[in-house]
């Protein structure tokens, strides 16, 4: 094995060190600025990506991390820095991305919001050489780490690696890699279970006697029901609601409840509000406790789901939720008059299509949420280009340890 001695110069998008020794930026995941470090290249790894081996002059900012997997597991990034560092690190992520694009704003202090921890996690599954494997994606590699805990998830997901590995046992015989997703809720682990195919009649009995053992709340196999022992609820403002299997959910209650918050406060004085891409609807039926809300996204099950809640809830203020698909048929400019207010929070590829349409309509005021600093740019620049001025940006840490941000930002014109 050939040594390569680098300093590392500053910690990049993805979380990694970059040194610039070599005349081109090198990346050695791990590091932090001004270390000295042995590193080497692996065969089959990207030629600019290499591996830490020594530390030689270790930052006086470097911390122990907390989980021993930390390194091996490709779920965390960063448990190595002392928080300040990291947090300085995360909101310049969003200083540096909007700067880029040309964007004027005020950068507000990054908010932490990984609360109790996540109440959502995907295991993934794999049987190879060494055995039947339960955990997460192994760091730069193509193979699964097994994990028996993970320090960054929230206590009421305690039993959902018991569940994962169980659900991973019984199914071993159907010889295929399995994606298990498992949610947190108010009765008990939500757990979809994607990729076995088909399953026969005596497996599925299986399964839902196991599902009953480990007192799920529901099972279900690509979001068809095994079995529901009972609803799979989580509260939302003042309502409940039964999650759609398999629907996007924010990955924190603290994130959920912080990104909701933002998005209120900047609705403020506002009559009626559309949600865009409002999902099962943690901020419409929030908004509805104060304001008229018409919500719109393109999965269905989700907006059963949200309609569902409005029809339980007492004292919401009228909510409409309707599936649309957005990219392909956003709101335009005659739909918007109705509104004094739009929200949006689109999946990571941003909302372009929706966003020209804002651009060309009449509204004064633009709330969006994003989880990608760099389709929220492009986005915003369509934005400030039909005259809206970025008001305000918050960044949002419901990803600890890891390079993903969050942010909540106005527009007004
Ligand atoms: C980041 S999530 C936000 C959901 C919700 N605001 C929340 O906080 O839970 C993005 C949402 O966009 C929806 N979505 C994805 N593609 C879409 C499209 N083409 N049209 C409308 N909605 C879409 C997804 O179903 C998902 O609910």
């Amino acid at each position: 094995m050939s040594l390569e001695r680098l300093t590392i110069d500053h910690v990049g998008q993805q979380g990694d060190g970059v040194s610039f020794d070599s005349g081109h930026a090198l990346y050695v995941p791990y590091t932090l600025p001004n270390e000295v470090v042995d590193v080497t290249s692996s065969p089959g790894a990207q030629a600019d990506r290499r591996g830490l081996v020594n530390i030689i002059t270790p930052s006086a900012e470097r911390i122990a991390p907390f989980c021993t997997y930390f390194g091996i597991c490709g779920g965390c990034a960063i448990q190595h820095w002392q928080e300040d560092f990291y947090r300085a690190w995360k909101r310049q992520l969003v200083v540096d991305t909007l700067k880029q694009a040309g964007l004027v704003c005020e950068v507000g202090e990054l908010i932490d919001a990984h609360g109790t921890g996540r109440r959502r996690a995907t295991f993934h599954a794999r049987q190879g050489s060494g055995g039947l494997r339960v955990g997460f994606a192994a760091a730069g590699r193509h193979e699964i780490v097994a994990i028996d805990r993970c320090p960054i998830l929230d206590p009421a997901m305690e039993a959902a690696l018991a569940a994962a590995n169980a659900i991973a046992q019984l199914l071993k015989p159907v010889g295929k890699p399995l994606d298990i997703q498992v949610s947190a809720t108010e009765n008990g682990l939500d757990i979809d279970v994607r990729g076995s195919g088909p399953l026969d009649t005596a497996i599925l009995t299986k399964l839902s006697e196991l599902a009953d053992q480990h007192c799920l709340a529901r099972l279900t196999r690509h979001g068809e029901l095994v079995l529901l022992r009972a609803p799979p609820t989580i509260r939302v403002g003042r309502a409940g609601v039964t999650l759609p299997p398999a629907s996007f959910m924010q990955p924190t209650q603290a994130g959920e409840e912080t990104l909701a918050a933002l998005v209120i406060q900047r609705c403020k004085g506002a009559k009626r509000i559309a949600d865009l891409f409002c999902g099962f609807g943690p901020f419409a039926l929030r908004l509805a406790e104060k304001f008229r809300v018409a919500a719109f996204d393109s999965d269905g099950k989700a907006i059963d789901a949200l309609n569902n809640a409005v029809r339980a809830t007492q004292g919401l203020k009228p909510l409409t939720a309707v599936a649309r698909d957005l990219f392909r048929r956003p709101l335009v400019p005659q739909e918007l008059r109705e509104f004094d207010c739009v929200v949006f929070d689109p999946p990571r590829q941003g909302a372009e299509a929706q966003s020209r349409q804002l651009a060309a309509s009449r509204l004064s005021r633009v709330v969006a949420v994003s989880c990608n600093p760099a389709t929220f740019a492009r986005d915003a620049r369509i934005l400030t280009g039909g005259g809206f001025r970025l008001a305000s940006v918050s960044p949002v840490d419901q990803f600890r340890h890891t390079a993903h941000v969050e942010l909540v930002a106005d527009f007004i014109r």
